[in-house]
C-alpha cells in the first residue's frame, strides 16, 4: 500500500470532520443544486499564487448517477459562511490564526461566488499545502561521524517507536546505525528500544538501571566514533514540560554531549502525539527552550481527529515537520508530504 493510500485511510477521523464539516457547510447554506462554472477563482491581486480551482473530477457518486462536479450543491461565499469555516477549522484544531489567515486566503477575490463543497476541499487543501511546503523536509543527514540524533518528547509521544521506524529505514538506506537506552531509569522502556533494535537490525547500548541518562549519552558517543557508527539515535526518557527536573536534567545531557562534540547534537527531534492537539503548541515552546528543538516528528496520526494541528505547528514555528506517523508498525512511518497530508486531511483522494 503506498503511503499516501495509509495516510487516507488513516487519517479519516481528522479528514471526516474537516470534509464532513465543508459538506454541511455548504448544506447549511440552503446548498442548491444549481449549473454554474466552477470557479476558477484567482483573486485579482493575489498575496502569493494560488493554485486555480480545476473542474474537480467527479465523485463516487457523482460517476454512479452520471452527476458532474457542477451539479454539486453550492453555497454563496458570504460572512457568514466564512465564519462557520473558520469555527470548523478552529475545531479541528488548527488554531484561531491559522485558521483566521486560511479563511482569509480563501475569500480573497471570491465573495459572493457559489462554491461548492469540493471546490471549497480543493481551496482549502491548496492553502494548507501552502502553509506546510517550507517545513516538509526529511531528517537531514551530515558528514559528521556519528551524526548525533537526540530525541525528545513528553512520555508517551512515540519517541521508542519513531527511533525504531527511522532506524530502520536508515539501516535499509546502508547507513551505519547505533541506538543509545537514554531512559535508564525504567526498564520497560529500554527492553522496549531493545525489541525496535531487533525488527531493525540496530544495536542498541544500555546502562546499568538509575545510572545518569548524560553519562550514558557521552560513552554512547564514544562507542559510536570507536565503531565508526554515522548515526547515533539517543533516546530519551519521557518528561512533561512541567517537571522542572527532568528537564534540568534533559538540558544536563545536552551539555554533556557539547564536551564531546560541541556540534552535536546535530538533530534534536521533538516527538509529539498529534492526539494532544493543541497541547502540542506548548511542548514546542518548552522544549525549543532546552534542547534547541531543530525538527518535528508528528505520530498518531491515525485514530485522532485532531490532525490540523499539524498545520497550526508549521505556521506558527516554521520548525522542519521530517516524518508522520500513522500506525504502530515499523513501515508506518514517512517522510512528510504537504500535498499528500493537505488532501488527506480535508477528504480528498489523491
Ligand atoms: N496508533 C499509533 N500508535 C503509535 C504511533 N507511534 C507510537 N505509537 C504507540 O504509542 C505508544 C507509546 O509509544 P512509545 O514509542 O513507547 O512512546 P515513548 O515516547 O517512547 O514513551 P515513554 O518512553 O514512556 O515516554 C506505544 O503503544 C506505541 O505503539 C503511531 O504513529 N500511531
Amino acid at each position: 500500500m503506498s503511503f499516501f493510500s495509509k495516510l487516507r485511510d488513516r487519517l479519516t477521523r481528522s479528514s471526516s470532520k474537516i470534509g464532513a464539516g465543508l459538506d454541511d457547510i455548504v448544506a447549511e447554506g440552503g446548498g442548491e443544486t444549481q449549473v454554474e462554472a466552477p470557479i476558477a477563482a484567482s483573486p485579482a491581486v493575489a498575496p502569493e499564487p494560488s493554485k486555480p480551482v480545476a473542474t474537480p473530477a467527479p465523485g463516487i457518486v457523482g460517476r454512479l448517477f452520471g452527476r458532474s462536479a457542477s451539479d454539486e450543491p453550492r453555497r454563496e461565499l458570504d460572512d457568514e459562511m466564512l465564519e462557520e469555516l473558520e469555527e470548523m477549522l478552529i475545531q479541528a484544531d488548527m488554531g484561531v490564526e491559522t485558521a483566521l489567515r486560511v479563511t482569509a486566503n480563501i475569500a480573497e477575490g471570491r465573495m459572493g461566488r457559489r462554491v461548492s463543497s469540493t471546490e471549497l476541499k480543493e481551496l482549502l487543501a491548496d492553502e494548507i499545502a501552502r502553509i506546510m511546503a517550507p517545513v516538509a523536509r526529511p531528517l537531514p543527514i551530515f558528514p559528521k561521524r556519528p551524526q548525533v540524533v537526540l530525541v525528545v518528547g513528553v512520555n508517551g509521544s512515540g519517541k521508542t517507536t519513531t527511533i525504531g521506524k527511522l532506524a530502520s529505514q536508515f539501516r535499509a538506506a546502508g547507513k551505519n546505525v547505533v541506538i543509545a537506552a537514554g531512559d535508564t531509569f525504567r526498564a520497560a522502556a529500554v527492553e522496549q528500544l531493545q525489541v525496535w533494535g531487533q525488527r531493525a537490525g540496530v544495536p542498541v547500548m544500555t546502562a546499568p538501571e538509575g545510572s545518569d541518562p548524560a553519562s550514558l549519552a557521552f560513552d554512547a558517543m564514544v562507542k559510536a566514533e570507536t565503531d565508526g557508527a554515522e548515526l547515533l539515535m539517543i533516546d530519551t526518557a519521557g518528561r512533561l514540560q512541567n517537571r522542572q527536573d527532568l528537564m534540568e536534567e534533559l538540558a544536563k545531557i545536552v551539555r554533556v554531549i557539547r564536551k564531546k562534540d560541541p556540534s552535536a547534537p546535530h538533530n534534536t527531534l521533538l516527538v509529539l502525539d498529534a492526539t494532544t492537539g493543541q497541547n502540542a503548541l506548548s511542548q514546542v515552546e518548552t522544549f525549543q527552550k532546552l534542547a534547541d528543538v531543530s525538527g518535528l516528528v508528528m505520530t498518531k496520526l491515525d485514530g485522532t481527529a485532531r490532525g490540523g494541528v499539524l498545520v497550526a505547528l508549521a505556521d506558527r514555528f516554521g520548525l522542519p515537520i521530517h516524518a508522520i506517523g500513522v500506525g504502530e508498525q515499523i513501515d508506518d512511518l514517512d517522510a512528510f508530504d504537504p500535498r499528500d497530508f493537505a488532501k488527506a486531511l480535508v477528504g480528498l483522494d489523491a
